[in-house]
């Protein structure tokens, strides 16, 4: 049996959720359960008569929290709006009838309205989960009434015999030297286990580590509604709800969850550098298309060999007025320019610097009789048709990337293509939030407690740099309302939103219960085992425009943390919406040139990786101090320092060792 039963208290109620300064009962019912000093209430939420949301956060606070105890407070009388008994009656595995006729005999003998009362209870996983009326007398009432079995029901539901606590009921201690029953032992360590999940320790372990990935979602799904948009500050979660999960499940989760954008035809410009083929391409024109000279020079006949000849036609690069190349007959030569098309029967071309003009017209506009200096051998000197490309080729293939170097466009504009099938790009919106954050270019002197916003030149430069679009959705208050309405801009007009600041445990940390409770998204994590970065969080947002759910990264505001989580979580969805095959980033293993203390959390180190003269590749921290919060640190980098959290056996990385490093940058 636990020592602590940790509690949630979940305030029901339409007008208590409007305005939470009306709600009296969960404050009440929170003093009545911390009377107990076994009981520690550690989640409070305040939500609408709303059946969905009293049971996304029932579930997720006896599934993810894995509570002792669920105390409700509202919604079972008879009002229209009323639901909590249809809301939690099916998400028990098993009914309490028993604890429901306690209270309800306790309640009837004071005051025959007690009837008018629909309240059930129950035992979810093992949790146990008890709604009662929303009136303060009614909760004191109903408290009161079950306060001294609570404690043994609470064991039962968790496995246990209940012994000890039926021993201390009756008044008897068990006998000393009498060690706690398998089941006890069973149960304490299940209690102990459950309480580390709660807080997102270890989770992994419990499941095996890498085999949990796909019980992600229900891990994550702890309802941000717990956090109670519009909760009084002093009844705040004091843990956060969501399990801090390892970075290899953040990024399954994310990239599970990106699906490439349709298709489109766009035309062979620089607005396709970047874009990914959807089709192959095959050439239908031949390069070059009709045999051309490769010098300035004479066309020949290579078995006339070297002697003097009559310079009979010319052939400069241009299109030939009749469409017809002229002929060349044995003893005949033709002056040619590079890229001039050849005459019939030629079958070479000599340079002009292997040759000697013997005689020429006599205003000198002509050469008539040339003398060949060099042998030459067929074919010399010539492109013949389609040597560079053929007809029928396969130039580009589906899944190339355009590139910025030219290659592709240049190769589909040689044969003509004028409009190519490719990924649509996807655009990001940025947001940045805080009632402290101020434009970076106010010329305005900072008041205090002002800091100029750098997350979205910092995040904008990067998206430019990786040549996708972008939408600069601005900077949004700390309010609900303008973070609402600022994001559901950004999701009207973005695949990709992505807001900086207010997603960790402050009273103004509004992102996560906004979009839970405004937007409808589904959360799929809200914490990371890693550092920077711990708070960033990854939603689905149902898409205003219809089709595939909008993505929606809310990173820390911390400088640092917003831009390495853009680069390891926002750049490679980015990659894998644009259709990119390979877009997670390119590693190497580099040696420290210095040692590296390990971090509790895995660590992305800002770092240089460089060649050095003898060939091997090192990587080197841009700082000692690699606070999130210090820009500086980010200055110069190139990489990312995979680093792994510090074990007990491990603390450090000593100087030479190697280590995995993420390119996000050319090498230095
Ligand atoms: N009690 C706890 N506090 C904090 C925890 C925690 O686990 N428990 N986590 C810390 C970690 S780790 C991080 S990272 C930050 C994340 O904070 P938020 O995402 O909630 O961001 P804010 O509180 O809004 O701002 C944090 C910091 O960043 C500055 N900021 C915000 N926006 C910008 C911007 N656009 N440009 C420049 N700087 C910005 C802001 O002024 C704050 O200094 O939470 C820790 N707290
Ligand atoms: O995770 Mo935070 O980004 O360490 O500072
Ligand atoms: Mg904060």
């Amino acid at each position: 049996m636990s020592s602590t039963f940790r509690v949630g208290v979940l305030t029901i109620s339409d007008t208590a959720f409007q305005d939470p300064a009306a709600d009296i009962s969960g404050p009440s019912l929170c003093r009545l359960v911390e009377a107990e000093p076994r009981y520690t209430v550690e989640v409070t939420a305040c939500i609408p008569d709303d059946h969905k949301v009293i049971q996304k956060t029932v579930t997720a606070w006896c599934d993810d929290l894995d509570l002792h105890l669920v105390l409700t407070t509202g919604g079972t009388g008879f009002g229209v709006r009323d639901c909590t008994p249809e809301a939690v009656l099916p998400l028990l595995d098993r009914q309490t009838p028993g604890i429901s006729h306690l209270i309800f005999a306790k309640s009837i003998q004071i005051t025959p309205f007690a009837a008018l009362s629909r309240a059930v209870s129950g035992i979810r996983g093992q949790t146990l989960v008890l709604t009662f009326p929303g009136s303060p007398k009614a909760v004191k009432e109903n408290f009161e009434a079950v306060a001294k079995m609570l404690p043994h029901a609470i064991d039962l539901a968790r496995g246990g015999t209940g012994k000890k606590i039926h021993e201390k009921m009756q008044g008897g201690p068990r006998p000393s030297g009498v060690a706690p029953t398998a089941t006890e032992e069973k149960s304490q360590t299940e209690s102990l286990h459950s309480h580390g999940q709660g807080h997102g320790h270890g989770h992994g372990h419990g499941h095996g580590g890498h085999t949990c990935f796909h019980h992600s979602d229900r891990e994550a799904k702890t309802d941000a509604a717990s956090l109670g948009l519009g909760t009084p500050v002093s009844r705040r979660l004091r843990k956060s709800p969501y399990p801090l999960i390892p970075m290899e499940q953040a990024l399954s989760s994310v990239m599970d969850r990106v699906v490439p954008l349709p298709s489109v035809q766009k035309p062979v410009d620089g607005s396709l550098i970047g874009a990914v083929l959807d089709e192959d391409v095959v050439a239908v024109e031949a390069v070059p298309g009709y045999r051309a000279s490769i010098l300035d020079g004479y066309a020949v006949i290579d078995t006339d060999g070297p002697g003097q000849y009559p310079v009979t036609a010319v052939s400069i690069a241009a299109a030939s007025s009749d469409g017809s190349a002229t002929t060349l007959l044995p003893g005949q030569i033709a002056r040619i320019t590079t890229g001039g098309a050849l005459p019939e029967g030629a079958t070479a071309v000599v340079m002009v610097e292997d040759t000697l003009l013997v005689k020429s017209s006599e205003d000198g506009t002509r050469e008539e009789t040339v003398e060949i200096l060099a042998k030459v051998r067929k074919g010399e000197a010539i492109r013949e048709i389609g040597s560079d490309i053929q007809v029928g080729q396969t130039v580009l293939k589906k899944g190339q990337v355009i590139s910025a170097v030219g290659g592709e466009i240049g190769v589909l504009a040689s044969i003509g293509v004028q409009k190519v099938l490719v990924r649509q790009r996807p655009v990001v919106g940025f947001l940045s939030t805080g009632n402290e954050v101020v434009n970076h270019d106010n010329g305005e002197e900072l008041k205090m407690g002002q800091i100029r916003d750098s997350n979205r030149p910092t995040l904008i430069a990067a998206t430019k740099a990786a040549g996708f679009d972008f939408l600069d959705l601005g900077i949004a208050p700390d309010s609900p309302e303008d973070l609402e309405a600022a994001i559901k801009g950004g999701l009207a007009n973005c695949d990709i939103v992505v807001t900086t600041g207010g997603v960790s445990m402050g009273e103004m940390d509004l992102l996560k219960p906004i979009l839970e409770q405004k937007l409808g998204a589904t959360i799929h994590f809200g914490r990371i085992m890693m550092k920077p970065g711990k708070p960033t969080t990854f939603a689905t947002v149902p898409n205003p425009n219809g089709g595939q759910p909008r993505l929606l990264f809310a990173l820390p505001g911390n400088p640092v943390s917003a831009a390495v989580t853009f680069h390891l979580f926002v750049l490679p969805a980015l990659r894998k919406l644009a259709g990119y095959e390979k877009y997670m980033w390119p590693s190497v293993q580099a040696a420290v040139a210095h040692d590296v203390r390990l971090d509790e959390r895995p660590e992305y180190q800002r770092a240089v990786v460089s060649v050095t003269p003898e060939g091997t590749i090192k990587v080197q921290s841009t700082d000692k101090n690699q606070m999130s919060s210090r820009m500086v640190s980010m200055l110069g980098a190139n990489s990312l320092m995979v680093l792994p959290g510090r074990t007990a056996e491990r603390d450090s990385v000593s100087t030479g060792q190697k280590i995995e490093c993420l390119l996000i940058s050319n090498l230095g």
